[in-house]
């Protein structure tokens, strides 16, 4: 387990937003600076789109050099490609469309009508692949060291597409697989595993609204990844709550500084 989890509390989920993603820019341009690239893991979800939308309209978005910018997903909707509910799709409305990224370095995972048809397992095989052809011996893992990993937050503490009690949250191994059933419509998805997110330098989690409290109080609390995943997800070197206040209701005030 890594170093505690730092939590900082936004008044609204907008602020939340903003800040989240000027805390992205500074991170992207030191990782830019120090290491000439720099790589992120996108989540779907309003929070994750919220943060790439303020990216957008951000002033120092620019700073970011887009063209050394290696863009993955945690999860992804299994959906024929272009579809309104997939995470790219989203994303790519949000921010990527509008940027120049180096399309060699945007890994979306695949649709449900593409190379692998509607075998979502071979889908999800085909994204560990991709992974690990890009991790290199430096990484010590097989799949890159992600620079920030980004995580919606689900009511139910999910993250990506790990849900509680689920196969996905159990595996140890493998870095992707198919998710059946998911609770959260669609229930055919593909996700990283908590071995593959703990395989992030850093893993910032986004939650934002009252929805949120319980699952933000329940996953901080310490309790077992199979039953609250959010509290399997942290980074080899920091893990980030990026909360608004209606998320952070719950927390024990001990757990995070007043609001400045
Ligand atoms: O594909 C998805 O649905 C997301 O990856 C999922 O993990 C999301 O991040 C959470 O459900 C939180 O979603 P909201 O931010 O919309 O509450």
């Amino acid at each position: 387990m890594t170093a505690a989890a730092q939590v900082f509390v936004h008044r609204d989920k907008q602020e939340t937003a903003r800040a989240a993603a000027a805390r992205l820019v500074a991170r992207v341009v030191d990782a830019q600076s120090a290491r000439g690239s720099a790589s992120v893991v996108l989540t779907g979800g309003r929070n994750g789109n919220g943060l790439l939308a303020a990216l957008a309209s951000s002033n120092a978005r620019d700073s970011i050099d887009f063209s050394r910018l290696d863009v993955w997903w945690g999860d992804e909707r299994f959906l024929p490609e272009g579809h309104p509910e997939r995470n790219v799709t989203q994303a790519r409305e949000a921010l990527l469309d509008s940027v120049p990224l180096d399309p060699a370095r945007v890994h979306p995972m695949a649709p449900s009508d593409g190379a692998y048809g509607n075998d979502v397992e071979a889908a999800a095989e085909a994204y560990e692949a991709e992974l690990a052809a890009a991790a290199r011996p430096e990484d010590h893992a097989p799949v890159p060291s992600f620079d920030v990993l980004l995580l919606g937050v689900g009511p139910d503490t999910h993250v990506a597409s790990l849900f509680p009690e689920h196969p996905g949250v159990r595996e140890t191994e493998r870095t992707a697989v198919a998710v059946h059933g998911a609770p959260k419509p669609p229930p055919v998805r593909i996700s990283l595993t908590l071995p593959a997110i703990r395989a992030a330098r850093e893993v910032w989690l986004l939650a934002s609204g009252e929805d949120k409290a319980d699952a933000v109080a329940l996953a901080l609390s310490g309790p077992g990844e199979i039953q609250a995943p959010a509290a399997g997800a942290y980074g080899r070197s920091r893990t980030l709550w990026l909360l608004d206040e209606a998320a952070a209701a719950k927390l024990p005030r001990d757990l995070y500084p007043p609001l400045s």
